[in-house]
């Protein structure tokens, strides 16, 4: 019931004012990040001509689906799992799990599929974690993820990360990257203390901008990097602009509140958003 007052009432708001409010997360007196923002509003955006690409002086990378190839190895698993069900695995389950922390994501599997009774949550992160150990070490990057980390930390753009992903999964995952992952100017993984709800919840957002020297940043000048629906949602939530990679299988309904929409990496276009362009012409 709250919820809905709280939506009506900010409908009532001019469009300028709802920006705001929702984006000026701090100031809300309510948790705003439970309620997904409004497809509507970033065409709002356009339309008070703020500009939809500002200069941005921050960077935030996620990880899993959007610098590494790991979303693969969730499905995989998933799938294997639910075979002994005789149940199978798609994109529609797949878009609410991506991006959230282990035990939220479990939490959507099992309840979604129907297992509960048999599997717990609990039970399914043990079963899984057997196979996905043997597969992050084998983790790829994706396509233009080193050449935009290269690009920006040559260019004095300080660039974190920012995943769901727990320590002991981030090593396997990132220990053939080592070297790369090194330029980010820190790390915040899913299990940090101050990450208190996983995405769509701002708090790994807006705890990864406050680790920046000189904070606070305004979250208007910080862009993030996402592959996944409910990390669109906590950018949009944390008041940043966002950047969506998504995976072609996943649903094009899913695209609406990102700022912008890459195939690839490699598509990106720093200029657009007030950083230094790149220098080689990649082809
Ligand atoms: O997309 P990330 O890096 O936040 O990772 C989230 C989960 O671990 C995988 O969906
Ligand atoms: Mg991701």
């Amino acid at each position: 019931m709250l919820g809905v007052l709280i939506r009506h009432c900010c409908s009532l708001l001019p469009v300028k004012q709802q920006t705001k409010s929702i984006f000026d997360f701090k100031s809300s007196p309510f948790d705003l990040s439970q309620f997904p923002i409004r497809p509507n509003l970033r065409r709002a955006r356009f339309e008070f001509g703020m500009a939809p690409k500002g200069s941005i002086t921050h960077v935030i990378f996620d990880m899993d689906g959007l610098l590494l190839d790991t979303e693969k190895f969730y499905t995989e698993v998933q799938e294997i799992i639910l075979a002994r069900y005789n149940k199978t695995f798609d994109w529609s389950l797949k878009a609410k799990m991506m991006g959230k922390k282990a035990i939220e994501a479990a939490r959507v599997f099992v309840e979604e599929t129907g297992i509960s009774d048999s599997l717990s949550a609990e039970d399914f992160l043990v079963e899984r974690e057997e196979m996905l150990r043997t597969m992050f070490p084998t983790s790829e990057l994706m396509p233009g993820a080193s050449r935009l980390i290269r690009h920006l930390h040559a260019k004095g753009v300080p660039i974190c990360l920012a995943t769901g992903s727990h320590r002991r999964h981030f090593e396997l995952k990132t220990q053939r990257h080592g070297e790369l992952f090194s330029l980010m100017h820190h790390v915040v993984l899913g299990d940090d203390p101050e990450v208190k709800q996983g995405k769509p919840s701002p708090d790994i957002f807006l705890a990864a901008a406050k680790r920046f020297e000189g904070s606070p940043i305004d979250p208007r000048n910080i862009l993030v990097f996402e592959d996944a629906p409910s990390g669109v949602n906590a950018a949009k939530n944390a008041g940043m602009y966002v950047v969506m990679v998504p995976d072609p299988r996943l649903d094009s309904s899913f695209h609406e509140t990102a700022d912008q929409i890459l195939g690839s990496l490699l598509d990106f276009n720093p200029t657009d958003w007030g950083l230094p362009p790149f220098e080689d012409k990649q082809s």
